[in-house]
């Protein structure tokens, strides 16, 4: 009992660090970060950090309840009310500023999986069952129209819903693969995750960057980090000027790659899952001898 509510407490306090490793990240597009608050006029890194620090009890007791459980539609809507009771946390911490909604949706549901079979799966796996949780209909859902609603009816994108369901595709297939490449490259761990932001804004369908600046804005911010991923990443020189250029460009059209920041905590957390599992595996390789 005493080993599952400290093993939930360290779930909670993984996803809170990832949020502000996410949020400290610097220089990120458009983004808040340690240099500016980018494109955004309502918040700064101090609400980012007031706001992840505040959802620690969230994810804790998300992972208290999804022990030694599997996706259910029960679960999947207890730890919905538990979500939602979160976004009023955030709320309340920010003075009303939505900073970390997407990041509850996605963690919250990341941290449910891996809570579930005790982080015994390798961080992959964790994405895909958090999808078959996701995949349940929440009934409580209250009926209201979310500017990802919106952009979703006018553009027929997926969004962080579609993601969910669809198992984190884009932190699978790209975020955690760039991060090992990038790793295997030899690049500091700043470099690293900033490769991973610009990978996931160069396919990602950010509903956050539609509903200010629509389709238009969407394929400029991709094309551009396509452009910096060609040149070889934010590592290389001319990769790097990109990165500065796409900053400028971003807060010009008034734009911000919020779902690709939430989808970059959600793999820095799965990448801390991974590296927790190594280094207990070479603990008990260590006990054989
Ligand atoms: C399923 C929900 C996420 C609700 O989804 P919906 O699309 O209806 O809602 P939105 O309110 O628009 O939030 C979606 C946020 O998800 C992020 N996101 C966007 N695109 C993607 C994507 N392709 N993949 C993954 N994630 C994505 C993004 O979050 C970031 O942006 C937020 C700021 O957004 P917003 O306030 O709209 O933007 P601003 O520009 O700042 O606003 P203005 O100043 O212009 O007004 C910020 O939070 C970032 O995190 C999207 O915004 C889910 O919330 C839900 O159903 N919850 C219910 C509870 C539940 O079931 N929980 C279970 C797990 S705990
Ligand atoms: N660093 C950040 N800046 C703005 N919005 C965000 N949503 C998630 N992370 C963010």
């Amino acid at each position: 009992m005493k080993d599952l509510e400290s093993y939930s407490l360290n779930l909670g306090k993984l996803a809170v660090q990832s949020l502000i490793e996410e949020a400290e990240l610097t220089p990120k597009p458009g983004l808040v970060d340690k240099k500016s608050s980018g494109s955004h006029r309502d918040m700064s890194l101090n609400t980012m950090i007031r706001s992840a620090i505040a959802l620690e009890d969230t994810f804790r007791v998300i992972a208290e309840t999804s022990f030694n459980r599997t996706p259910s539609q029960e679960l999947r809507e207890e730890i919905a009310m538990i979500g939602r009771r979160g976004e009023q946390e955030m709320f309340l911490a920010t003075g009303g500023v939505n900073t970390h909604k997407g990041a509850i949706w996605a963690l919250g549901l990341l941290v449910s999986s891996a809570a579930m079979d005790l982080g015994k799966s390798p961080g992959k796996e964790v994405a895909v069952q958090a999808g078959r949780l996701a995949l349940y209909k929440d009934r409580n859902l209250p009926a209201g129209n979310t500017n990802g609603s919106r952009v979703k009816a006018r553009f027929g994108v997926d969004g962080a819903r579609g993601e969910a369901e669809q198992g984190f595709p884009h932190i699978r297939q790209i975020a955690l693969p760039v991060l090992e490449e990038s790793r295997e490259r030899g690049l500091k761990e700043n470099f690293c995750r900033l490769n991973v932001l610009i990978a996931l804004m160069a396919e990602l369908n950010d509903t956050c960057i539609m509903h200010r600046g629509g389709a238009e804005a969407l394929e400029i911010t991709k094309a551009h980090a396509k452009e910096i991923v060609l040149a070889g990443g934010v590592s290389a020189d001319k990769g790097w000027q990109l990165l500065e250029q796409l900053d400028q460009l971003l807060c010009s059209m008034n734009v911000s790659p919020g779902g690709s920041a939430d989808l970059l905590a959600a793999a820095i957390f799965l990448d801390y899952l991974d590296q927790n599992a190594k280094s207990e595996f070479r603990r008990l390789e260590a006990l054989k001898i």
